[in-house]
């Protein structure tokens, strides 16, 4: 571009990225359109890839189509993570981090680490962000000169870079506080190598150039999906089979120094699939309200951690949770509407993401429609709720709120 192209346009105005509570009006969303990697799983290999099933690609791309147009006819932007992750690859910088983040030397050998990077490298943006997301199969390798040891003993369907199929659910590779983004890190295997892709695009991405990092190069497992903004400065931070404790206090601390918290409840949850995050028990759904699962609403209790002043954590409690969120947050007492009806109802819609909802204004939320009681009593607390089908994105575990990541929302008057 010459200097007088620069000169005559008139810059753009600056998008605002910044997120400080769970219900302010969603402004941009990051979301992820499902594509081939969903079609890497299998009865043999879902377990380990976290989904309870072999979703159909077809039906969860248009489940999730009209997801996000939901969302538009809202007023919300939609970013889809497969466009600005190409978009993000324009930067060779961000290329050779991407390369290097998905060849694994220790899978492959040497000397097919070697061919597979170079082979890479040499991928149009968009090739190579499709074998980011989907991986590459033994099979769909470029032919080797010699076979090595590792080509020739791996069968044509092994993968020799792993597919990321819970891309879907973009709420756990990275969260916004405030102004600044942080890079997550996620507790298990299937779903580690996502924040390599979360962390290329905030870092490449033209549009992110000027954001602020949270949470630094901290290693101590913390996933999105446990993390809650109750209220500017209020946080909550679910404990259990992803958050490790020792990530709950290394974000705390790191939220303290940036002054981006005075308040964060570390929260233990039940170390099981059904509950793997804070936020498939529990979601906001209006400035003092939460739709929460009965069975833990009694028992459910916060360790309130807050600064000492010299950069050290207080820790008090364990507290009951709902009592230490609303003294945290200055109100009076937080509202809960329960997953729906008797104790058998409320276990399956908490299973089906009941209580994992997305709020795009304060008092209105999109749910799932299969749970179709937790919605009615939403309705019946005064919240309004815009319902989508989730029959096949529902395979993975996630519901609108895990297959979200808040970019920006309004603050809250
Ligand atoms: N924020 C959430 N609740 N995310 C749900 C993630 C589901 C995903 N299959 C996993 O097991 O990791």
């Amino acid at each position: 571009m010459s200097a007088h192209q620069i000169a005559s346009e008139t810059p753009a105005a600056e998008p605002i990225h910044r997120v400080d509570s769970e219900v302010g009006p969603l402004r941009t969303v990051l979301l992820h359109r499902p594509g081939a990697e969903l079609k890497r799983l299998t009865p043999r290999n879902n377990d380990q890839l976290l989904f309870d099933g072999v979703p159909w690609l077809g039906r969860a791309q248009l489940e999730h189509d009209a997801f996000a147009e939901v969302l538009r006819s809202r007023g919300v932007e939609v970013l889809l993570l497969g466009e600005v992750l190409v978009e993000a690859l324009a930067d060779p910088r961000a290329r050779f981090g991407a390369v290097h983040s998905a060849v694994d030397e220790r899978q492959l050998g040497l000397d097919l680490a070697d061919a597979l990077r170079s082979h890479l490298t040499g991928m149009k943006a968009k090739d190579l962000a499709g074998v980011l997301m989907a991986g590459m199969t033994f099979e769909e390798l470029p032919a080797a000169e010699g076979a090595s040891l590792v080509r020739r003993m791996h069968q044509p369907a092994d993968f020799a870079v792993n597919p990321l199929p819970n891309l879907l659910f973009t709420r756990d590779s990275s969260v916004w506080v405030a102004d600044r983004v942080a890079i997550t890190s996620l507790a298990l295997p299937a779903r580690s190598r996502e924040t390599a892709l979360t962390d290329l695009i905030y870092a490449y991405h033209p549009r992110f150039s000027r954001t602020g990092r949270a949470y630094g190069a901290h290693s101590a497992p913390l996933e999105g999906g446990d993390v809650l903004l109750l209220s500017p400065g209020v946080l909550a931070v679910g404990v259990g089979e992803r958050t490790t404790p020792a990530g709950a206090e290394s974000f705390a601390r790191s939220a303290f120094a940036d002054g981006l918290a005075h308040t964060v409840l570390a929260v233990p949850i039940e170390q099981e699939r059904a509950t793997m995050h804070l936020d498939t028990v529990c979601t906001m759904v209006d400035r003092d309200a939460v739709v929460m699962y009965p069975a833990v609403r009694e028992t459910l209790s916060a360790y309130p951690l807050r600064p000492d002043g010299s950069g050290g954590v207080i820790v008090d409690g364990p507290l009951p949770f709902l009592g230490a969120a609303a003294e945290a947050m200055g109100i009076e007492r937080l509202r809960v509407i329960d997953t729906g009806l008797d104790a058998v109802t409320a276990e399956r819609e908490q299973w089906d993401d009941g209580n994992n909802t997305l709020a795009v204004a304060p008092g209105v939320v999109v749910a799932y429609e299969r749970n179709v009681e937790t919605n009615a009593r939403l309705e019946d607390a005064g919240v309004e709720v815009l319902r989508i089908a989730g029959s096949e994105l529902g395979s993975g575990r996630g519901g609108p709120r895990c297959m979200s990541c808040p970019i920006a929302r309004d603050t809250l008057g």
